[in-house]
């Protein structure tokens, strides 16, 4: 057993995002978004659940920063809800709802935490849907300009800013799979989504450099999973390079650092790119300072003629958590090891990882072992990751708290910390108290 350190001033933090824990969607003027309308359309949400109240956070913040504080979080990643600062997606801006965001970031800068900004995590505002949404061009425009705003407001005090969580997830899972909002089934729509999302990003980074942030750094945060090959034949390790190229960063940091789609996307599915998408690279090539990467878990990919990829997940038979993913560390190595080979970003951030488990409180308490397990194996592989090269500069654990998990509703728990949703009482749980030691030590026993 030895100690390993982590960098000094690694940001340790803990990530949520606006419709999964705010609650209270409409009030104070705030707008109807996507999810607000997907969750109360019957039959797309588990149990009927919808983010009504989720974890009441739009009221209990005080007390979640308070929280936040006793566990020594130095960071703490959260989302902006655009339908509470644009109620109409674009034009009058809500007042109450801005006030909403300028109190929490005084409060976390008070408790001596980083906040660190998603200006979209997947509540679109529902106007904006009805003139097409992700799909209409002018999307671009409507997205840039609430970025700047939101700069102009909270660029005085924050200076870490993340434009889209997961477009990958915003444009096939609510676009070609349908069980996200706005819950399309369109292909061809999904591949439109995905590439006015790097227009909308890339307009929002230029805006971003004009609104001149000092120390400011802006980037995007991608979904990944480990896509690793099922034997070493030749068909397979290519049905693998494509699932990785489509589903992991390539699909979205090709076009921004090197002006085109992956070579793999564009040979397998060039018919549902967008109709002279290239004329659009030059703007969509724009510096980043940052990539955050979501991980949680990976699969192997075999040859599948009958499959659109030419290739079909197969699980390696691992413990799993309560999403039904299978827990493979060793992937957040290859996908942190991978991108920096890849890309060579400045700057690296975990801006996800964590697990759902089927947490109980016991006297009071909540011993998630499972969680702690998962946490410190993929904890191990991040400071092998930063040994051999990778510029991780932090993570962020998903999540702080329990909370609405989409289309699970409120059956899968991530949080560090529980919530007894009848009576919206927090219980940090062992993996909380655990966590707060590696963050006070920097460091890990492996
Ligand atoms: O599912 C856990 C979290 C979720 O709560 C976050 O809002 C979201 O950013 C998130 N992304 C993933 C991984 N990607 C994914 C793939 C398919 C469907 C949903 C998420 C997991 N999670």
């Amino acid at each position: 057993m030895s100690t390993k350190y982590f960098p000094k001033d690694f940001l340790w933090g803990a990530a949520t995002a606006s419709y999964q824990i705010e609650g209270s969607p409409l009030a104070d003027g705030a707008g109807s978004s996507i999810w607000h309308r997907f969750s109360h359309t019957p039959g797309n949400i588990l149990n009927g659940d919808t983010g009504d109240v989720a974890a009441d956070h739009y009221r209990r913040y005080k007390e979640d920063i308070a929280l936040m504080k006793e566990m020594g979080l130095k960071g703490y990643r959260f989302s902006i809800a655009w339908p509470r600062i644009y109620p109409y997606g674009k034009g009058k801006i809500n007042v109450k709802g801005m006030d909403f965001y300028d109190r929490l970031v005084d409060e976390l800068l008070e408790a001596g935490i980083t906040p660190f900004i998603t200006l979209y995590h997947w509540d679109l505002p529902a106007t904006l849907q009805d003139l097409g949404g992700w799909a209409n061009r002018d999307i671009a425009c409507w997205f840039a300009d609430y970025a700047d705003y939101m700069f102009q407001r909270l660029g005085d005090r924050v200076e870490n800013w993340s434009t889209l969580n997961e477009p990958w997830v915003v444009a096939f899972v609510g676009h070609l799979f349908g069980e996200h909002a706005p819950g399309m089934k369109d292909i061809y729509s999904a591949f439109l989504v995905t590439h006015n999302q790097l227009r909308a990003h890339s307009k929002a980074v230029r805006a971003f450099r004009e609104a001149n942030i000092a120390n400011g750094k802006i980037g995007i945060t991608l979904s990944n999973t480990s896509h690793d090959p099922a034997t070493d034949s030749m068909e397979d390790k290519i049905a693998a390079k494509v699932a990785h190229e489509w589903n992991n960063y390539p699909l979205f940091l090709h076009p921004i650092y090197y002006g085109d789609y992956p070579d793999t996307v564009k040979e397998f599915l060039k018919e549902y790119l967008p109709k002279n998408y290239y004329k659009d690279m030059e703007e969509i090539k724009e510096e980043i300072d940052f990539v955050g990467i979501n991980y949680y878990s990976g699969d192997l990919v075999k040859f599948d003629p009958d499959s659109p990829l030419g290739g079909k997940s197969v699980k390696r038979g691992l413990p799993k958590t309560e999403m039904g993913w299978e827990i493979y560390p060793e992937g957040f190595y290859k996908i942190l090891k991978g991108l920096q080979d890849e890309y060579n970003p400045k700057e690296v951030y975990v801006t996800e990882n964590g697990a759902a488990f089927d947490d109980k409180v016991e006297n009071g308490e909540v011993h998630d072992h499972k969680r702690i397990d998962y946490l410190k194996k993929h904890f191990e592989m991040a400071h092998k990751a930063i040994e051999d090269g990778v510029k991780l500069k932090g993570y962020f654990v998903w999540s702080l708290l329990d909370n609405f998990e989409w289309a699970f509703g409120y059956s899968k728990r991530f949080g560090i910390v529980y919530v007894d949703y009848n009576t919206q009482k927090r219980i940090i749980k062992d993996s909380g108290k655990w966590y707060s030691q590696i963050i006070k030590n920097n460091s890990l026993d492996f």
